[in-house]
């Protein structure tokens, strides 16, 4: 059996006294696209701030095999993982292009012809950044955003990519735009952990999810069968789940 990529095991985190995660268990294997879905609150963002290195937890966090919670953000960053965060956090008044480049230059001190190709990359993937390189980011629709946060994080040539609520605030066809394009990143050969609201545009495009309910795995499986099961179907695709922002 190969090293799953990720390996999450009795991970507890929280803030302060609050506790929010009480032991997760979760496993990546290379190469797949794994939901987390959940209500408000579920801890979904907790989990993957904590995964990052921004929030301190306790538990195993292994990469590759490799133990990682005791490293810091940096750390995990030169071994392969990147977030893009809930609130996209892109720099308004700085060109696209220059975002790019501060996220190379800050997240792997990239020499210039490095970030160069890996800015040619991110173009290959998201045309639509490239006709907009010279747009300041703040002038973006909501997708050409979040296409810009996640171009970022890719500056420092992530193996495994976190994505929180990529969804969020986007209109029903930039969602399906947007998940195209975690599965076209995918065949690039990134590994994907997907949380989500979203949970019938997150089933569609995962192999495997976990439910995250108040801290805690309710229930995991393939996303075929997840998609299927009577308790996600009531709790999270009924047609009150469904609607998204815009
Ligand atoms: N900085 C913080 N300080 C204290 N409590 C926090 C902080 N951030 C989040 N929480 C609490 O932790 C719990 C889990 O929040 P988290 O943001 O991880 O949930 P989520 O599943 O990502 O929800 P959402 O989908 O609304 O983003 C919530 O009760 C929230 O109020």
């Amino acid at each position: 059996m190969p090293v799953p990529l990720l390996q999450i095991t009795g991970l507890h985190a929280g803030y302060g006294r609050a506790q929010v995660l009480h032991g997760i268990d979760l496993t990546l294997d290379k190469g797949r696209i794994v939901t987390v879905i959940g209500p408000n609150g579920a801890g979904k963002s907790t989990l993957l701030n904590t995964l990052m290195g921004i929030l301190p937890g306790q538990g195993g966090i292994a990469y590759g095999g490799q133990p990682v919670q005791t490293m810091t953000l940096e750390e995990r960053v030169m071994l392969g993982i990147a977030l893009v965060p809930e609130k996209r956090e892109l720099f308004a008044t700085m060109t696209v292009e220059d975002n790019l480049v501060l996220g190379g230059f800050r997240q792997m001190r990239l020499g210039q012809r490095q970030w160069r190709s890996q800015i040619d990359e991110v173009y290959a993937l998201f045309p639509r950044l490239k006709e907009r390189r010279l747009q300041v980011s703040g002038t973006l629709s909501g997708g050409e955003r979040q296409m810009l946060a996640v171009g970022r994080a890719l500056m420092s040539r992530p193996q495994l990519l976190m994505l929180d609520e990529p969804s969020l605030g986007l209109a029903p066809l930039v969602v399906q735009e947007i998940l195209a394009n975690v599965q076209a990143l995918r065949e690039t050969g990134v590994s994907i952990l997907l949380v989500e609201q979203n949970a019938r545009a997150a089933l569609e495009v995962a192999d495997y999810g976990y439910v995250l309910e108040m801290g805690e795995i309710s229930l995991h499986g393939p996303a075929h069968e997840l998609a299927h099961d009577a308790r996600v179907i009531d709790t999270y695709l009924g047609a009150a789940s469904t609607a998204t922002a815009d």
